[in-house]
């Protein structure tokens, strides 16, 4: 298992200000996310890039994409109620966004946990999402291409034991890799650095990893060129926002609200003083 480094607690002194200006930068360009999630999901992915500043679209009908997605700033497409009727669409978005330079992510909930969902997400690796955003669990059975020991959509590993696992899935696919857990871990495949923001509490409320992942795709919308950090940015900013609200909240059902609170007035003092993001070796 892999360490958070000591010496990188000082370079959360630059990072601090970056998520933060990436942050304002959302609030101000309000950018449009297409989102392509499952149904358990779509109300508070909605609610929670809303109250970060983006604009939502679920806008999924095959008819639709051409129109709808070289339009987009960012697309979001996310397999966790996956059917054979929604993964051409997912492919068809993702292409699109491919073909007009819009950067995409990818969240491959329990892409261990069948055949077919294990195919179909490696199929839409294969089209270069800019980033891949999954638990543990989700990322070693992508990086390993086989189906793993995932409790469904939860993780039965630590973030920290999928580094190398992330690290390879960077190098071969070319995307940003970030594994959610108690230290958030983002790599390119040679930089990999952790957000150590965010409350236990979070993996009790369902699509809170599904609306961590759109707002990567708020943040990456901004400055596409950023991938790596704006990633690294929105998983902050979305931790220090369920820290805020944990101090408000007495179980899931509360912190549920008051991340979308949190995130709707969270200021540059929270944003310097709280974020905590760091070197790994
Ligand atoms: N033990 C933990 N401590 C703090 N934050 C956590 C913990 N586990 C998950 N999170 C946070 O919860 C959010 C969802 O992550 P995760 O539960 O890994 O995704 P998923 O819901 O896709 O399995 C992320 O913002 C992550 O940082
Ligand atoms: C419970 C469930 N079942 C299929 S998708 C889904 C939501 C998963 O959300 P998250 O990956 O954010 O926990
Ligand atoms: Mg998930």
């Amino acid at each position: 298992m892999e360490e958070v480094t000591s010496e990188g607690e000082a370079e959360a002194i630059e990072w601090a200000p970056l998520a933060w200006s990436l942050l304002s930068r959302v609030r101000q360009q309000s950018p449009l996310i297409q989102c392509i999630t499952n149904f358990v999901s779509m109300d508070l992915v909605a609610n929670v890039l809303l109250s970060a500043g983006a604009s939502p679209a679920m806008i999924h009908s095959l008819e639709e994409l051409p129109d709808f997605t070289p339009n987009v700033d960012a697309l979001c497409l996310n397999v966790g109620t996956l059917s054979s009727d929604w993964l051409p669409a997912m492919k068809a978005a993702a292409c699109l966004a491919g073909q007009f330079g819009k950067p995409w992510i990818l969240d491959p909930v329990a892409a261990g946990a069948t055949a077919f969902r294990l195919k179909a997400c490696l199929e839409l690796v294969d089209l270069k999402p800019t980033v891949i955003r999954g638990n543990g669990s989700e990322i070693i059975a992508l990086s390993n291409a086989s189906m793993g020991t995932a409790k469904g959509v939860d993780s039965s590993h630590n973030s920290m034991d999928a580094v190398d696992a992330a690290k390879s899935l960077a190098l071969l696919s070319g995307s940003v890799v970030a594994v959610t857990g108690a230290v958030d871990v983002i790599t390119d495949g040679n930089r990999v650095i952790g957000a150590a923001n965010g409350v236990p509490l979070l993996q009790k409320i369902t699509a809170s990893g599904c609306s961590v992942s759109a707002l990567i795709a708020a943040f990456v919308a901004v400055d596409p060129k950023l991938a790596f950090e704006a990633t690294a940015s929105a998983l902050s900013v979305f931790g220090v926002a369920a820290e805020m609200g944990m101090e408000m909240a007495k179980g899931p059902a509360l912190l549920r609200v008051h991340l979308i609170d949190c995130l709707y007035n969270i200021d540059e003092t929270s944003v310097l003083s709280r974020s905590k993001i760091t070197s790994i070796k």
